[in-house]
Order: structure tokens, then sequence, then C-alpha cells
């Protein structure tokens, strides 16, 4: 329970203004209501300053976020709540990044408000320096971290311990960039091995707290029954084994950053637990009645999908909205086109100086196969792959066959009959039936016939000699119809547009599959689809 605040609240709809105060006055709290931007800067300039602004940031004379960031950074309002009905990850970022301590969706739920002011209201108010993001010592002065590479920390193709510089990628290191000044909490989402880790300490390292500790728990690693203690400690005697005071996760990143990796894997009842702590600040170790503040950063990842899992009665619906105050999306490997080569490239260059190889590249075969593998393990699949091939072969360029299963097996050779949406209604079903017994499906055409469009092409994998797939001869000329036979001819861009439409229809919606079948790099499709949405 917090003591009574001084709160503005701006917010221009009478029947939310109600609904605010009818929630938090139960705490005492001492409210003004205004409508309008230039409403709260009289107030405040009549009245002097305030504890807390909740301020609804779709304003009738606008300026919201102006407002904002004028009364945080100059002291008249030193905590900050937005309220948007714009449930964009662009618009929280916006209010974070101009001083916000939360971001509420409206509508919102009277716990939920009152659980976000008691929250913002227990915390340290920032430092101006802090919040703008300046360098500086960690809150408890400790030791600075040496830096985690030796590179510099952000170049043409990496960023603080990514390699890669696609669009979903660059897009990633963006939300980095504007989530890192803030205290917020960011929930992490990405299959296996798409680097949420790296991301998290990406966000530590570019955040105020850097010179403070970072510190990661894996809670899928940690047994059920000791995992409350790994986070939030325990004092001696607390339990049978107790031989000594434990500090916990929680209190060794005071001043840093916790990474809470795989959240999805605490039960229920230290969920409760996690969400009172970031309600109020304060750990209680095992065994132990006495509340301890600390300042920690939160940031947290799973690879499950967290929307299934609080539907599911998995997670906490509370504590998911509380965590996901910035939500970080990492695409899959096989979605950031060239990065592939890149990391490639960067890795056997890397492990080939430790393993003292002389490979200086892959050859084009080799970086085909790369290309078009669906990577279901992503980044750290790669480096082990990468790994792999290094250590077991020798020579100047990674050839196919020194790759390792699956990529090395050549899974099917692939028409390019997909291409011509004339042909693809016979080729389609085959290909998608090669498809589901071979997940793998992604490698390259390869072989002498590969992509001459040959009729009656061997398809490698259905069988002993491999499968025929009969294919129906173009439309002929006869000589007479000009005029009919130009009126066939379509531009080029629109059979390319129907042949996309179609692989990705008999893919099933795979755009990594289509766009393995049609030879092409799946930001070509996403591209290309971007355009044709309208507007
Ligand atoms: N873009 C990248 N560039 C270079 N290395 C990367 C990149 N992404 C991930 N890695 C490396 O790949 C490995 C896996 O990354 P990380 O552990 O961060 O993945 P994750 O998403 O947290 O996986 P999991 O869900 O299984 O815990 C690590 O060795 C990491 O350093």
């Amino acid at each position: 329970m917090t003591s009574p605040a001084r709160i503005l609240i701006v917010e221009p709809a009478p029947s939310l203004s109600l609904a605010y105060v009818t929630a938090l006055k139960r705490d005492g709290h001492d409210l003004t209501i205004v409508d309008t931007a230039a409403a709260a800067r009289r107030g405040l300039a009549s009245g002097g300053p305030i504890d807390l602004l909740l301020i609804n940031l779709q304003l009738s004379d606008g300026g919201g976020i102006d407002l904002l960031r004028e009364l945080t950074m100059n002291g008249m309002a030193p905590r900050a709540i937005a309220l948007t009905a714009q449930g964009s990850v662009q618009a929280a970022v916006e209010a974070m990044r101009a001083g916000a301590a939360d971001v509420l969706l409206l509508p919102v739920g009277t716990d939920r408000l009152r659980g976000a002011v008691t929250a913002v209201l227990a915390q340290p108010v920032a430092s101006r320096e802090a919040a703008a993001g300046a360098p500086g010592k960690g809150a408890k002065g400790r030791a600075a971290k040496a830096p985690a590479m030796a590179e510099p920390a952000i170049t043409e193709y990496s960023f603080y311990g990514f390699i890669g510089a696609s669009p979903p990628m660059k897009a990633a290191y963006r939300l980095i960039e504007a989530a890192a000044p803030s205290k917020a909490t960011v929930f992490i989402t990405g299959e296996s091995g798409t680097g949420k880790e790296v991301c998290a300490e990406a966000i530590h390292r570019r955040s105020p707290r850097s010179d403070g500790p970072f510190i990661a728990i894996n809670c899928a690693a940690i047994p059920k029954d000791l995992m409350e203690s790994e986070i939030f400690g325990h004092v001696k005697g607390a339990f049978t084994g107790a031989s000594t005071d434990h500090a916990g996760a929680t209190l060794q990143a005071d001043g840093g950053t916790l990474f809470l990796d795989e959240i999805g894997e605490m039960d229920l009842s230290l969920q409760a637990k996690l969400l009172r702590f970031l309600q109020t600040g304060m750990v209680k170790k095992v065994g132990s009645e006495k509340l301890e503040p600390v300042d920690v950063r939160i940031v947290c990842a799973t690879n499950r999908d967290p929307y299934a899992e609080v539907q599911a009665g998995r997670f906490r619906e509370d504590l998911f909205y509380r965590l996901q105050v910035i939500s970080i999306e990492l695409p899959p490997l096989r979605e950031r086109g060239d990065d592939i080569l890149l990391i490639a490239r960067y890795f056997l260059e890397k492990y080939g100086k430790e393993e003292r190889k002389a490979f200086k590249g892959f050859s084009i075969e080799a970086e085909r196969i790369l290309q078009t593998y669906a990577w279901p393990g992503n980044v750290r699949q790669l480096l082990n792959v990468v790994r792999n091939v290094v250590v077991l072969n020798d020579g100047d360029e990674i050839k196919p066959f020194m790759l390792p299963p699956p990529l090395n097996k050549p899974t099917m050779i692939v028409p390019p009959i997909l291409q011509d949406p004339r042909w693809a209604a016979v080729a389609g079903p085959l290909a998608s039936q090669i498809g589901q017994s071979f997940p793998s499906l992604a490698a390259p055409p390869t072989g002498p016939m590969a992509g001459l469009g040959i009729p009656g092409v061997p398809i490698a994998g259905l069988g002993a000699g491999g499968g025929s797939l009969p294919v129906p001869s173009p439309p002929q000329s006869t000589g007479d119809v000009w005029q009919e036979d130009e009126r066939r001819i379509r531009p080029l861009w629109q059979v390319e547009e129907e042949a996309i439409d179609e692989a990705i229809r008999l893919c099933h919606g795979n755009i990594t599959r289509a766009a393995a079948l049609l030879e092409i790099n799946p930001c070509t499709i996403y591209r290309r689809r971007q355009k044709k949405r309208p507007g």
C-alpha cells in the first residue's frame, strides 16, 4: 500500500476520468482532473509539482507526447503513466521515451490501473541524466562490467552481439535502441536459438544501467522447488540444505538488469510473487518476512506463444500485461535473407582461426544450401553447422558434401514449374506432398537437370530411381492466330504475382517454403505483398 499522492489526470473523456477517480479515490490519492494540455499547464503553473501524471495521449488540443515529455523532464511530474487506445508497440515506445514509466492500453480495468499507479509511485524517481540515456555509473557504483565483445558495439552489419543487417533485424535493433534508456519491462519472443539472450544483453549494454550487473536466469533449467530461492534468495535455515543466506538473482541484479529466460516455465504461485515484486519493487527472501527494496530492470523471454499460454491458463494474464510493456519479436533465421550468409561467414572466420584451419569461404552451391534451408534451430543451429564443418574438414572452400546432415542430402529436385501458373496446378500438390514428408524441403535444386524446366524432370526422394512428374506441353502457336496469341501474353509482373500467390496457397501459407520452391528470397515475397497492400 502506497501513501496518498498528488495525481494529475489529463483525460478528455468525462466517462474515463470518472472511472479513474472511482478507482483511485479508494487509495486516498489527491486527484486533479483536466481535459486538455493547456489546462494541465495552467493547473501546474498555479498549483506546483505533482507526484504522478496520468495522461491520455490522445488529447483534443494535441501534443499528449509533448506535454508528457515537458512535464517529466522539467520535474513538474517526476513519474508518469500514459494511457492510449492505440495498441501499437510504436506508441508504447514513444511514450516510454517521453518519460512514461508505464503505458496502459485503453480500456483499462480498475485493478490494472490501481496496480500500475501503486507500482510507479513505489519506483525511485529517475535522475534526469538516466532518463535521457546518459551513460553513467550504476546505481550502486559497481565496477564496470567488461564488454562482452572486443568488437565495436555497432557496425554496418552488427549490433551489440547480433550479426545481421536484414530489414526485420534492423527493426529489432531500432526497438532495442528505443527501449534501452527506460526502465520499462521488455518481453522478448522468438523461436529457440533466434538470439533472445543476445537481445536481453543488448538492451542492458545500451541502457544507463550498463555499468551494473546483467544477471540471466533460465527458468527451464532450475528445478521448480528451487526457483523461488534462485530468483528471490533465501535466509539460512529456510529449508533443508539452506545452510547460509543466499542473495538470489533479483538482489544480485540490483542496479542492473535481470533476464528471466523461459518465463513460461515458472509455476503459477511463483508468477504471483513475481507480479507482487514488479508492483512493489520489494523482494522477500524465502524464510524471511523482511521486504528489501531493489532497483532492477526486468527483461524476460519465451519461445512459446504467450497469448496461447495465457489462454491455456498456464500464464497469468495480469503478469503478462505487466511484463510486456515493450515487446520485441525476433524473426526466425529463415526470414532474415542474406543475414544467413553474413553470420555463416563471420563464424567461419572465427572458428577457422580458433581451429587453425585455412577456409576462406563457402562455395556458391554450399551458400545456396545454407540460404534455402529452413533452420528450425535458427542461429544456434547455424553456428553448430559451421563449427562442425570447420572441425571435421580441411581445405580452402566449404563444399556441399562437407555439410552435416540434413544439409548434405539432396532432398528433391525442384523444376521451376511453380514459376509458370499454367503448370502450377500439376506441380503444386506433388510439391506440397514432398514438403510434408521432407520438412527440410528448403534444400535447393541440385543435379544436372535442375532449373532446366524439362518435362518429366526427375524428383529425388520419391523411392528408388526417383519419381517423374508428367508435365503438359505449353500452349502451341499455330501461326494464323497472332492476335489470339498476343492476347494471351500477360505482363510479367502479373505472371509473377500469380505465381507467388499460387505458390503461397499451395504451401498452405508457408512463405519460406513457397520462396524456396520459387527459388527466390522470402524477403522478395514480403516486399511485394507489402506493395500490394492498400494504402
Ligand atoms: N544474430 C546473431 N548473430 C550472432 N550470433 C547470434 C545471433 N543470434 C544468436 N546468436 C548466437 O546464437 C546462440 C543462441 O542465441 P540465444 O541463446 O540468445 O538464443 P535464444 O533465442 O535465447 O535461445 P533459447 O530460446 O533456446 O534460449 C548464442 O550462441 C548466440 O550468441
